[in-house]
């Protein structure tokens, strides 16, 4: 695996109230290589993605211990700016979410309130930049003023990534970005995190795992809470080394 990592998790625990839902989990995350986090439902995948940018804090009843660095530097520290983080360490979730506003206001809003942009010639830039990144840009640069929520599920899911990629993250966090669309807004999200692969770290929980083997690099493989195996995609699909990891690539379980 490269040293050049740019998150590092370390014996890293989740519980809700009493109850354990992530046990002792450690890994790495880096530029080159598309993470995918892959189980049953329920092992605790989303719970573990949402401890690498805080957004466990946003349940009053989730504790996390361990250590988690971003370039070193703990996330959990008493200094950490919550918000600074979740731009360093953006998220797309399952269903798109994009604001009740128009495509240009979805995209501008992050770089607005961080202070990215210092005029609309620039902020107009900003924003191209973004859609073109997010593969956007040719279907609605005519349009920018329409609202975000009159586009298709597919093309919402890539306003979503261009909103993240518009605040210049280090880390796209995706959850089951794909869960809600159809096959053909599928292929183009997985596309897309090809062309952003190298540019920002990228990690992906997915259900699917012909998803997981096509578009990552590094698979973890969860169950009940426990990282079971983590190691290249292409070993963990063709040669696991635990015997769960095979029941569950094989369809015995899940
Ligand atoms: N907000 C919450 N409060 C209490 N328990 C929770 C909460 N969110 C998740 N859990 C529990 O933590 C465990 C892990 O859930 P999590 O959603 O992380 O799993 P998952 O692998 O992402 O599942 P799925 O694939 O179904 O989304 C489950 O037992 C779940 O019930």
């Amino acid at each position: 695996m490269t040293t050049n990592h740019k998150m590092i998790a370390r014996d890293v625990s989740v519980f809700y109230g009493d109850k354990k839902a992530i046990d002792s989990v450690s890994i790495d995350v880096d530029m080159e290589n598309v993470t995918a986090f892959i189980g049953p439902s329920g092992c605790g995948k989303s719970t573990f993605l949402r401890t690498l940018n805080r957004m466990n804090d946003t349940i009053s009843i989730a504790r996390v211990e361990g250590t988690i660095e971003l370039d070193g530097e703990d996330i959990y520290a008493s200094g950490m700016d919550v918000v600074q983080l979740r731009a360093r360490v953006g998220m797309v979730f399952q269903k798109p979410n994009p604001f009740p506003k128009s495509i240009y206001e979805n995209v501008a809003y992050g770089p607005r309130i961080h202070g990215l942009a210092a005029g609309k010639p620039e902020m107009d830039q900003v924003v191209e930049k973004s859609l073109r990144r997010a593969g956007l840009w040719d279907e609605v640069k005519d349009r920018l003023q329409d609202s975000g929520t009159a586009l298709s599920g597919g093309q919402q899911q890539r306003l979503c990534i261009a909103r993240a990629i518009a605040v210049d993250p280090e880390v796209i966090l995706m959850d089951e970005p794909c869960s809600a669309l159809d096959p053909i807004a599928t292929a183009k999200i997985e596309e897309l995190i090809h062309e952003l692969r190298g540019r920002y770290a990228i990690v992906i929980v997915t259900h699917n795992m012909q998803q997981a083997a096509r578009v990552s690099q590094r698979t973890a493989f969860f169950h009940l809470g426990t990282l079971v195996e983590y190691g290249e995609t292409s070993e963990i699909f063709t040669n696991p080394r635990q015997e769960k990891t095979k029941d569950y690539i094989t369809g015995r379980y899940g």
